[in-house]
């Protein structure tokens, strides 16, 4: 059990818990994880979604998963050929119900920054992601991201640069899983392994926990599709999660 819930197991089953029946759901580039979470929720739930991604894919039945989630072959078999434009469509025309979206640094309100660490005319670190955060985050009906790091330089009370306003409704790292609640981020469970006072020693910013628990261990269908998924244990190597 410990095996599969693995910091990386927790946050591709939880960002795959976000996605919704008869949903459109989309993951762009630079999305490992939530690429994983798709075609996870793809093989795991009884129901269907509409899955499109970066690669121009729409429901495709990739016929191996690819390193990089904007790989062509996420467009095998597909029903249609996305572009580009046809996601930032979608969004603005509030037909996207779901998107998924990087984030370097997330604010009690769920806001991001993916443009820059330090100050913007002489940062640290100028970040890759602004177009899709700026854009899909505030126009998507829903928006959720992931960090592999749940420490108090991602979650702070003030953003160095805020490039996404309107504010995540999920977040998930591999010991928390957050959802908006009237206009902030609330705990909504924990790994497991961790604890309530963890994740508030390890969060920047306060958060409401009222009815938050232990996070669901992954059920039979969620660890057998991640299996399939990561037969060789790669993208786990890979994305090299800690816990701690
Ligand atoms: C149409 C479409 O496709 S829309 C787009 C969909 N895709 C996305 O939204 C993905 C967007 N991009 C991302 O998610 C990126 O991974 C980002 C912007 C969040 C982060 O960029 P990365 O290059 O992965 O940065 P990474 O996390 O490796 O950090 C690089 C360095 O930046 C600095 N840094 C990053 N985050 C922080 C932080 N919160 N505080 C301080 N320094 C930081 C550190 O120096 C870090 O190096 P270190 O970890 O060795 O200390
Ligand atoms: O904002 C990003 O991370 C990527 C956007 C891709 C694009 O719009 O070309």
């Amino acid at each position: 059990m410990a095996e599969q819930w693995s910091g990386f197991s927790y946050i591709v089953t939880n960002l795959a818990r976000f996605i919704r029946p008869d949903e459109i759901t989309f993951s762009g580039v630079n999305s490992t994880m939530p690429m994983l979470a798709c075609l996870l929720a793809k093989r795991a739930y009884e129901w269907d979604f509409v899955y499109i991604n970066v690669a121009g894919g729409v429901n495709p039945r990739p016929s191996h998963i690819p390193i990089s989630s904007s790989d062509p072959v996420l467009a095998e078999h597909t029903a249609s050929i996305f572009s580009n434009e046809d996601f930032y469509d979608l969004c603005t025309r509030g037909r996207m119900d779901l998107t998924f979206l990087g984030a370097a640094q997330i604010d009690g309100a769920g806001c991001a920054n993916n443009s820059c660490i330090g100050d913007w005319h002489e940062p640290k670190v100028r970040l890759p992601g602004g177009g899709g955060g700026a854009v899909m985050l505030p126009t998507a009906r829903r928006a959720c991201t992931w960090r592999t790091e749940h420490s108090r330089r991602t979650f702070v009370q003030k953003l160095d640069f805020m490039t996404s306003w309107g504010g995540f409704h999920g977040v998930v790292t591999p010991i928390a899983v957050f959802v908006k609640r009237d206009g902030k981020l609330a705990l909504q469970s924990w790994h497991p392994e961790s604890s309530l006072s963890e994740v508030r020693e390890r969060t920047g910013f306060e958060f409401d926990a009222t009815g938050a628990t232990p996070s669901e261990p992954p059920t039979a269908a969620e660890a057998r599709a991640l299996r399939e998924l990561d037969a060789d244990g790669q993208f786990e190597r890979d994305a090299a999660v800690a816990l701690r």
